[in-house]
């Protein structure tokens, strides 16, 4: 028998703008009468029934045209990305539509862009709630009232200041590629992105909201919510658990069948698929039931999609958030299960013992869209794993540092930090990276990299030696001082000198050290081909070891010449490569080392 399910409902956005507030709305949306059936608790879900839907639309309900056929509403309970985090075997993610939610006071943020990101590479639908519009000047509140009565009773001035931040969330929406606009003026929902002024806080444009989800999932997303009811159970896990006297449980959320408290499940593990019998199905209690907060649920015998369930069995210990559950009637379809299960893990889990970063992430999904991030980066990925960063990861990053520093790193999204792995990467100095905006932590890496690159560079360039020819002037009006130190006047013909390096002359014999360079009344640290600057050589006199006229070179050891080439190679410029050539010249009559130069 085939049925449509409730649409699963993910809410997402900033830090702060309201998620967690409009959930909570959503949990105490009441309708006057009972008989509207009010509010289903799931685990890590929250339904509102259809009848609910209707009641709180009242003559809205013209928003939608045709009978709704669903039976209500499923909002997963965890704001965030946690709804996003299952693998991709359903071509998105666990959510069917998901609502954005944009503090319209402070317009996009990181993690309003991210979520952007997130939805549009699912492509999951969504429809934008632009929160907080009580806190407009002037703002009339009105609890729980439909935006489109409330607006009514604003002002000219708040009104207007509505519309001008409307206006500046649907150009923001533009440049990200969207034709957005407020929801009564779409005109075609397929093509526009609908924007819903709300107040999670007061409730106002709730009613809107999810008679907008009811009505899109209902027109545009009714084929994907057919279920076979009878068919074999399938969901995903949103959280493991340890709960007191259940031992580890999973909550899951169930998208597909129905799953009956005697089905055998298989479920992802760290490196394998985990196959175990149901010890119990459970769902909360009623609040005002609750009397000793160890038995906070109710044993059910079975759940037909979509619900959120919690799921007590054997040797779930190791099962990954993130994951699918697959319930199995034979064994050939535990067979079947386990394939599907284990080559999603692999795909994301994954050791490849290159010379590459070690990744971690709370869920299977977070970290598979981690790894794509980095793969297009053309970051190479050492590890990948669920959990937090533990002693092992940092090890692991340590074995890289020495091959490759900058891949000597940990990076954690959504993940904590253990104390022991803490201790070993500040004593070995590997650099652990968290955050919970992925592409901000791959930003912070980045430029940690750029900043470590730079340092780098600049600890070579004060050790290296650059080459330089230069000439004495032939005239010897341009011997300022014979000695101690000769003080002579030049011309930088090739490359570059700095006080400090020491001459050469055409055959190989040193003459001394540069000590100073004067470029008219000034001294200065360096001096170029082509400049006419007078320098004192300590240990050198003129007449004996130097004469006008002489060209000397600077020189090098084959250290230099070994960081310049590689590692120093854009710093040089074509006057820096004569020069290096010309010195190599002069060098190779001493050692064949130079002939290759
Ligand atoms: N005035 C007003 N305040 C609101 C509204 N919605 C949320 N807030 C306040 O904004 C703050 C943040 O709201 P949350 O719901 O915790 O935000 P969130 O997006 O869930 O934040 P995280 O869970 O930390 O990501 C709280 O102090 C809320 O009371 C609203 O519509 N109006």
């Amino acid at each position: 028998m085939k049925r449509i399910r409730q649409p699963i409902i993910a809410v997402l956005g900033h830090v702060d703008h309201g998620k967690t507030t409009l959930l909570d709305r959503i949990r105490k949306t009441n309708v006057a009468g009972k008989e509207a059936g009010g509010i289903t608790q799931h685990i890590g879900a929250t339904e509102v029934p259809i009848e609910t839907v209707k009641q709180l639309a009242g003559p809205l309900i013209k928003l939608w045209k045709g009978e709704i056929k669903l039976p209500g509403l499923l909002f997963i309970d965890t704001p965030g990305h946690e709804a996003f985090t299952s693998l991709r075997a359903r071509g998105g993610s666990l959510a069917d539509l998901a609502v954005l939610v944009v503090d319209i006071n402070e317009g996009f943020q990181p993690q309003t862009i991210e979520s952007i990101e997130i939805l549009r590479k699912n492509r999951t639908p969504f429809i934008v709630a632009a929160n907080k519009i009580d806190r407009i000047k002037g703002w009339k509140i009105e609890e729980d009232e439909p935006f489109l009565v409330n607006i009514k009773k604003q002002d000219q001035r708040a009104q207007q200041e509505l519309e001008t931040k409307l206006w500046e969330l649907i150009g923001k929406f533009y440049e990200m590629g969207f034709q957005a606009n407020r929801f009564d003026r779409v005109q075609n929902f397929t093509r526009e992105l609908a924007i819903v002024p709300i107040s999670a806080k007061y409730g106002i444009g709730v009613p809107e909201l999810l008679v907008l989800i009811a009505g899109l999932s209902q027109k545009y997303l009714e084929e994907k919510l057919k279920i076979e009811v009878e068919g074999p159970a399938r969901g995903t896990i949103l959280e493991v658990r340890e709960e007191i006297g259940l031992g580890t449980t999973i909550d899951v959320i169930i998208y597909d069948g129905t799953l009956h408290k005697d089905d055998t499940i298989v479920v992802g593990g760290k490196d394998k698929a985990i196959v175990t019998k149901i010890r119990a199905l459970l769902k909360p209690k009623p609040l005002d039931e609750i009397r000793d907060p160890r038995f906070r649920f109710d044993q059910v015998d079975e759940v037909t999609a979509a619900a959120g369930v919690k799921i007590a069995a054997p040797g779930l210990e190791e099962a990954l958030a993130g994951s699918p559950v697959i319930a199995a009637r034979s064994e050939e379809e535990v067979e079947k299960a386990k394939q599907e299960i284990l080559s999603q893990i692999q795909s994301v889990v994954i050791s490849t013992g290159k010379v590459g970063v070690t990744v971690k992430a709370d869920t299977l999904g977070s970290l598979e869209a981690l790894s794509k991030e980095l793969q297009e980066k053309t970051i190479p990925i050492r590890k990948a794993d669920v959990g937090n960063i533990s002693k092992t990861d940092v090890m692991e990053a340590l074995s890289v540092k020495d091959e490759e520093p900058k891949y000597g790193v940990v990076l954690g999204f959504n993940v904590k930090v253990n104390e022991d792995a803490e201790e070993v990467a500040k004593a070995r100095g590997v650099p652990i990276f968290t955050g919970n905006i992925i592409y901000k932590l791959i930003e912070d890496y980045e430029a940690w990299v750029k900043g470590e690159e730079e340092k780098k560079k600049r600890e070579l360039l004060s050790k290296v030696t650059f080459p330089g020819v230069i000439r004495l002037y032939p005239d010897e009006r341009y011997v300022f001082r014979r000695s101690h130190p000769a003080i002579v006047g030049i011309e930088v013909v090739e490359g570059r000198i700095r006080p400090g390096v020491t001459l050469i002359k055409q055959n190989g014999q040193k003459v001394g050290v540069i000590k100073s360079i004067k470029n008219r009344n000034d001294f200065v640290q360096e001096a170029k081909k082509g400049e006419a600057v007078a320098i004192a050589i300590e240990g050198a006199i003129v007449g004996r070891h130097i004469h006008p006229g002489e060209t000397l070179y600077v020189d090098l050891t084959k250290n230099d010449v070994v960081i310049l080439a590689k590692q120093l190679k854009n710093e040089l410029d074509e006057t820096d490569i004569k020069a290096l050539k010309m010195t190599a010249k002069v060098k190779a009559q001493e050692d064949p080392f130079w002939r290759a130069v």
